[in-house]
């Protein structure tokens, strides 16, 4: 499974949800890293399952085109979709949190049950969604949703998940998934069944495949990130919620540890000698990929005591 990468409103700090909005430059980067990554692991996918939205489309083609495997049967579905921010689709986040208060702002991101307000036929974005004719056929406008909290959106995802995507893999078939931070949110929250009280932690980073292996009955036996970003230590904490405990090949990660790199750690990490002797060639923009492949690196051969310590300037 993949989130696509940085979207344009990703990168403006705005809620998307439905609305198309396409990769970021630095979207495109961590699309292709995210191929490559997938490429060196060698990985090989019989089928892959994406959103209508631009931005995990492009991220899968992306994807196959590094892998040499652009002519993968792809299946095209709205249950993949992002979850439908209602009303609050177009509208900056931050300017949401300084009229609302970050708390009423934080329900409507992260609750599990709470949906933001509907969307009014006056949002500025209402017709490029309910009039968007790739959803002819599948979907009738009426039952394009208004609003989707977290539940919602799980509530549409799953029956796809367990009638179409599980018997590709009970079939033996390796499935690839490109989608969305809440869409996936919700496949991981049925798998590792993380309680509805634990789920707003869980946070998926751009551009960063993750690999479940599942048993005959579709039930994770582990979740792996290709070879090149897996963690021997501190600086991803992945959970493993079944068992409760921190471990290696995990991914909740949570807000402070693994963000999509600012501006200001990006200067810091060129400034870094370390960084130019795993990395010679510093990437612009720096994808969170990149970032996690550097300490990665640090830790492996300079140690995770090293690795901490470095990790933690950056954090400052
Ligand atoms: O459209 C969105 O998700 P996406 O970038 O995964 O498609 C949301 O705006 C993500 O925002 P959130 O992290 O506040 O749920």
């Amino acid at each position: 499974m993949v989130r696509h990468g940085e979207s344009e409103w990703n990168k403006k700090n705005i809620f998307t949800g439905w609305y198309d909005a396409d990769l970021s430059d630095k979207g495109e980067k961590e699309a292709e890293a995210a191929g490559r990554a997938l490429k060196e692991t060698g990985w090989k996918f019989d089928i892959a399952y994406v959103s209508m939205l631009t931005r995990a489309q492009k991220t899968l083609a992306s994807i196959l085109k590094q892998i040499d495997q652009e002519d993968l049967p792809i299946e095209k579905t709205w249950r993949l979709n992002e979850r439908h921010y209602g009303n609050l689709t177009g509208m900056n986040k931050q300017e949401i949190a300084d009229q609302y208060g970050e708390a009423q702002t934080h329900i409507w991101r992260r609750s599990f049950e709470t949906p933001p307000p509907s969307i009014e036929p006056d949002n500025v974005y209402y017709s490029s969604i309910v009039d968007d004719p790739r959803y002819v056929g599948s979907l009738a406008k009426d039952e394009i949703p208004k609003s989707e909290s977290l539940k919602l959106t799980i509530d549409r995802v799953l029956p796809f998940w367990n009638e179409q995507i599980v018997p590709q893999i009970k079939a033996g078939k390796r499935v690839l998934i490109a989608a969305h931070g809440n869409s996936l949110r919700g496949i991981v929250k049925y798998l590792e069944e993380i309680s509805d009280a634990d789920i707003p932690s869980l946070e998926i980073p751009t551009g960063i495949p993750f690999v479940y292996e599942l048993d005959i009955n579709a039930k994770p036996i582990s979740c792996t990130f290709p070879e090149s970003i897996q963690f021997e230590s501190f600086s991803i904490k992945l959970y493993s919620h079944r068992n409760r405990s921190p471990v290696n090949n995990l991914f909740c990660f949570t807000e402070s540890t693994v963000h999509v790199c600012s501006l200001r750690k990006a200067r810091l990490y060129s400034s870094c000698v370390l960084y130019h002797l795993f990395i010679p060639k510093f990437p612009d923009p720096l994808t969170t990929l990149d970032y996690l492949t550097w300490v990665n690196c640090v830790c492996k051969f300079l140690g995770p005591a090293i690795g901490g310590f470095l990790n933690s300037l950056v954090e400052i």
